[in-house]
C-alpha cells in the first residue's frame, strides 16, 4: 500500500492470482508446444523423408499449419503479460486539500467530426456534462474541436451555453450526479415531478427542439432575432465553405471573466474551434484535431491538466477531476506520471451485449494488468493528461516553435477575445501550420496510425512516462457503442489497420518497444498491435484434421477466458456473445484489415477514418434491444461469416447422417462434429437472418447467394483434394 505523507489520497493493492490460473497457463503452454512439435514434425516428414513423392500441396498445408501454430503461441505468450501483476486502485477525493486555489486549471478537449453522424445535441450534452464538473469554475475551460466544420454544431453549443446558465446552478443546488441533461431527464422516475425539475425540463426540451430544427433545415437562419455577435460568427459560413475546405473558425462562446450564470456566479470558458482544412493538406484525423486544440488552448488558457473525450460520451460523475488530483497531486506518485485513464463504459448496450461492444477484456481486464507494470494505454477518451507530457521526455522538454505554446507559459492577456490572442489562435490552427514543425512526431499526439491513442501512449511509455488506470465503481464516463453489426465490424477493421500500422512500422513495439521500455509492457503493446493476426490461426485451424489437440486447447482457453470474464463481473450470456464476436471479427474485420493494410503498403489503398455513426434509428434500436443481429447492408464483411455458417451447417448435418448410417463412424468424427456443432450454435443469428427474418436488418439476398456459391466452391475444392 502506498501512503502520501499526510493524508491518504489513494491506495493500490495487488490482485491475487489463483493457482487455477497457473494450472491453465501450464496446460496451455504444453499444448501449444505439442502443436508446434507436431506440425514441425509433419513438415519435416513431408519434405525430407517422402522426398520422391513430394506433393507441393501437402508441403504448403504443413507450412501453413506451422505458421498458424507460431502465431497462436506468440499471441498466447504475449497475452500472459496482462495476467502477471494486476492491481486495484482507489482514490479518496474527500481527503484533498480544501483550498481550491491550489488546484491546477483544467482544459477539456471534446472532438466531433460530422454533424450527421454525431448529432450536435450529443456534443452539447457532452460539453454541458463537463462544464458542470465539481471543479473551480474559473479554472475550467472546454474546447470543442469540430472537424465537420459545421455551423450546426456551433449553433448547438451557443444554445447549450445559454442553457448552461440555468443548468449549472440547478446541478449544484440539487446535488445532481448525472449532469448531462439528456441522461438526467431520461433517468427521472414519474414520481420526481417537482416544479423546478419540470421547469428545467421544459427549458431543455425547447432548446433541443431549436437545435434539432436547425439540423433538419441544414443551416442557421440569422435573419431573425439573433444578436449581432452571433451573426458575425455565422457569417464565416460562406458559399465556398465546405467541411473539407474552409478557413479556421474560433469562437469564444463563454468567457469565465465575463459571463455569469442566473445566480451571478462565474461560468467556465467554452470555446469552439474548427481548424482550417484544405484538400491538398493532410489533416491527420483525430490526432491532428487534438494537436490543434493543444495549441489553441495553450494560447488561451494553457492549463497544466488536459482531459480528452469524444463527443459520444458524457461525464457520469462530477467528482472525476478530483479523483485525478488524488494521483496528480500526491507527492508519493511517480513524477513521470503522464496520464490517468478512465475506461469508457457504456449505456444503451442491450442486455446481453450481442456485439460484445464493452471490450471488457481489453479495456477492463487487461488494463488492470498493465496498470501493475507501468501503466495502461491511452484509450482515446476519458483520459487526463499532464500537458507537459506532450513535449518530450520527463527529463528534457522539446521546445515548440513559438514561446506561447510552451507548457510552462502563462497566458497573461486580460481577455480570451483580445485581438492578438485570437489572431495567434487562428494562426496555430492553420492547415499548413505544422509543416516543418515537430507536431505529430516529437510533440503532441503522434501521427501515422489510425489508432492514434494506442500509438501515442506507446511512444509516451517508450520515453519513460508512466500512466495510471482508474476504474471507479461509478463509471466516470458513459457513452454509446454502435448498435449495428456492420458499423461495428467497420470500426474493428479501422482499429485493426491502425494496429498493423504500428506492428509493422519503424517504431514497432516488438523491435523498438522492447529496447525502449519495460520488456513486459512492450510485449503487452505487441500483443494488441498484432491483434489482427488472430485471423490466421482462426481461419487455418478450421481445416486441420489433427483436431483432438485443438479441442483440448480450445476447451482450456475457453474455460480460462470464461472464468476471467465472470470473475470480472460479466454474465454468462455476455461471455457467450463475447466469444462469438471473437470468431466473427477473426474472420471478417481482421482479415479484411490485413488485406487493406497490405494493399496500402503497395500504395493501392489510402488510409481513411470512417467516423462511426452515433445516430440511432428507432426501428433498428428496437431490434437491438431484443438482442437481434443487424445485417441489412450487402457488405463483403458478411461473406466469410455467412459462408462459414453455411459450411458448418452442411458439415454438421452430413455428419449426423453418416453417424446414423454407420454407428462406428461416430468415434473418429466426434471432435469434428463437436467443432462444427459449436460453430452452428454460434451461427444461429446468421441462419435466422437468412431464412426467418423479414425486417430491414435481415441478411440481404445478395450476401446469402454469394456465400452459398463460396461454400460450394470450397466444398468442391476440398472434396477433390482429398
Ligand atoms: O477526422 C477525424 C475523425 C474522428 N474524429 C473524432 O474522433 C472520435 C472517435 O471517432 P469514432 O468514429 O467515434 O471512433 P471510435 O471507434 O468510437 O473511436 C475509438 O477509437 C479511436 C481510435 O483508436 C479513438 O480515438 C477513440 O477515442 C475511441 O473511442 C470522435 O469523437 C470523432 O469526432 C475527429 O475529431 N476527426
Ligand atoms: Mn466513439
Amino acid at each position: 500500500m502506498e501512503k502520501s505523507t499526510s493524508v491518504l489520497l489513494h491506495t493500490k493493492k495487488p490482485l491475487k492470482r489463483t493457482w487455477i490460473n497457473r494450472v491453465f497457463a501450464l496446460v496451455y503452454a504444453s499444448t501449444v508446444l505439442a502443436l508446434l512439435y507436431h506440425h514441425l514434425h509433419t513438415l519435416l516428414i513431408t519434405t525430407i523423408i517422402t522426398n520422391k513423392s513430394t506433393n507441393n500441396a501437402h508441403i504448403s498445408v504443413a507450412l501453413l499449419m506451422l505458421v498458424a501454430d507460431m502465431v497462436l503461441a506468440f499471441m498466447w505468450f504475449t497475452h500472459q503479460i496482462f495476467r502477471l501483476f494486476p492491481i486495484k486502485r482507489r482514490a479518496f477525493p474527500e481527503n484533498l486539500v480544501k483550498d481550491e486555489s491550489k488546484y491546477p486549471s483544467l482544459d477539456v478537449f471534446i472532438c466531433t467530426a460530422d454533424p450527421y453522424r454525431e448529432p450536435p445535441m450529443d456534443v452539447a450534452n457532452a460539453a454541458l456534462s463537463v462544464m458542470a464538473y465539481d471543479y473551480p469554475t474559473e479554472k475550467l475551460s472546454v474546447y470543442v474541436s469540430d472537424d465537420g466544420g459545421s455551423q450546426l454544431t456551433l449553433f448547438a453549443l451557443m444554445e447549450a451555453a445559454e442553457f448552461a446558465k440555468h443548468w449549472l446552478p440547478f446541478c449544484r443546488l440539487n446535488g445532481l450526479v448525472v449532469r448531462s441533461p439528456e441522461a438526467y431527464f431520461k433517468s427521472l422516475q414519474p414520481s420526481d415531478s417537482l416544479q423546478n425539475i419540470h421547469d428545467m425540463k421544459v427549458l431543455y426540451e425547447s432548446m433541443k427542439k431549436r437545435v434539432e430544427n436547425v439540423v433538419i433545415r441544414g443551416s442557421v437562419d440569422c435573419s431573425t432575432d439573433d444578436s449581432e455577435l452571433d451573426k458575425i460568427a455565422f457569417s464565416k459560413w460562406t458559399e465556398e465553405f465546405t467541411s473539407q475546405d474552409h478557413p479556421s473558425v474560433i469562437q469564444v462562446i463563454l468567457e469565465s471573466k465575463i459571463n455569469k450564470d442566473v445566480n451571478n456566479n462565474q461560468m467556465p470558458n467554452l470555446i469552439y474551434v474548427s481548424r482550417e482544412k484544405r484538400k491538398a493538406t493532410p489533416h491527420h484525423f483525430k490526432g491532428g484535431a487534438l494537436n490543434t486544440l493543444i495549441r489553441v488552448s495553450a494560447i488561451m488558457t494553457n492549463a497544466p491538466l488536459v482531459l480528452t473525450i469524444d463527443c459520444d460520451v458524457y461525464s457520469n460523475d462530477p467528482q472525476t477531476p478530483l479523483r485525478v488530483l488524488c494521483y496528480m497531486m500526491d507527492p508519493c506518485v511517480d513524477p513521470n506520471l503522464a496520464f490517468v485513464q478512465f475506461p469508457q463504459r457504456f449505456n444503451g448496450i442491450n442486455k446481453n451485449d450481442v456485439y460484445s461492444a464493452e471490450f471488457k477484456n481489453w479495456t477492463e481486464i487487461d488494463a488492470v494488468g498493465l496498470d501493475g507494470i507501468l501503466g495502461p494505454n491511452y484509450m482515446g477518451t476519458g483520459c487526463f493528461f499532464r500537458r507537459r507530457a506532450f513535449f518530450g521526455t520527463p527529463a528534457s522538454v522539446v521546445q515548440p516553435e513559438c514561446p506561447q505554446l510552451r507548457p510552462d507559459h502563462v497566458p497573461c492577456s486580460s481577455s480570451l477575445q483580445e485581438e492578438d490572442v485570437l489572431a495567434l489562435a487562428l494562426d496555430v490552427s492553420r492547415s499548413n501550420y505544422e509543416a516543418s514543425t515537430q507536431w505529430g512526431s516529437e510533440m503532441g499526439f503522434i501521427y501515422g496510425s489510425l489508432v492514434e491513442d494506442y500509438y501515442t501512449s506507446f511512444l509516451l511509455h517508450c520515453k519513460g512516462w508512466r500512466s495510471i488506470y482508474c476504474n471507479p465503481d461509478r463509471p466516470a464516463f458513459l457513452g454509446n457503442a454502435p448498435i449495428n453489426l456492420h458499423d461495428f465490424l467497420i470500426m474493428l477493421k479501422r482499429y485493426s489497420i491502425g494496429l498493423l500500422d504500428m506492428a509493422f512500422g519503424k517504431t514497432s513495439p516488438i523491435t523498438f518497444g522492447v529496447q525502449s521500455m519495460n520488456l513486459l509492457q512492450a510485449l503487452g503493446y505487441t500483443h494488441y498491435s498484432f491483434w489482427p493476426v488472430w485471423s490466421i490461426p482462426i481461419t487455418i485451424y478450421a481445416s486441420d484434421p489433427w483436431f483432438i489437440v485443438y479441442a483440448f486447447l480450445f476447451a482450456g482457453s475457453y474455460v480460462q477466458d470464461f472464468m476471467e470474464y465472470i470473475l470480472n463481473g460479466g454474465t454468462y450470456a455476455k461471455w457467450w456473445n463475447n466469444q462469438r464476436m471473437w470468431m466473427i471479427r477473426g474472420i471478417s474485420s481482421f482479415p479484411f484489415a490485413v488485406l487493406e493494410y497490405t494493399l496500402g503498403c503497395f500504395g493501392l489503398s489510402a488510409p481513411g477514418y470512417s467516423v462511426t455513426s452515433k445516430v440511432v434509428d428507432v426501428k433498428q434500436n428496437q431490434r437491438y434491444e431484443q438482442g437481434m443481429f443487424e445485417f441489412g447492408v450487402a457488405s463483403p464483411l458478411f461473406f466469410p461469416v455467412t459462408t462459414t455458417a453455411i459450411l458448418n451447417l452442411v458439415a454438421f448435418s452430413s455428419g449426423v447422417v453418416q453417424i446414423w448410417r454407420n454407428a462406428n463412424a461416430g468415434e473418429d468424427m466426434f471432435v469434428q462434429m463437436f467443432i462444427a456443432g459449436f460453430v452452428v450454435l454460434n451461427s444461429w443469428p446468421v441462419y435466422d437472418a437468412i431464412i426467418f427474418r423479414a425486417d430491414t436488418g435481415k441478411m440481404p439476398l445478395k450476401v446469402s447467394l454469394i456465400s452459398v456459391a463460396f461454400a460450394c466452391i470450397i466444398y468442391l475444392s476440398v472434396a477433390s483434394a482429398f
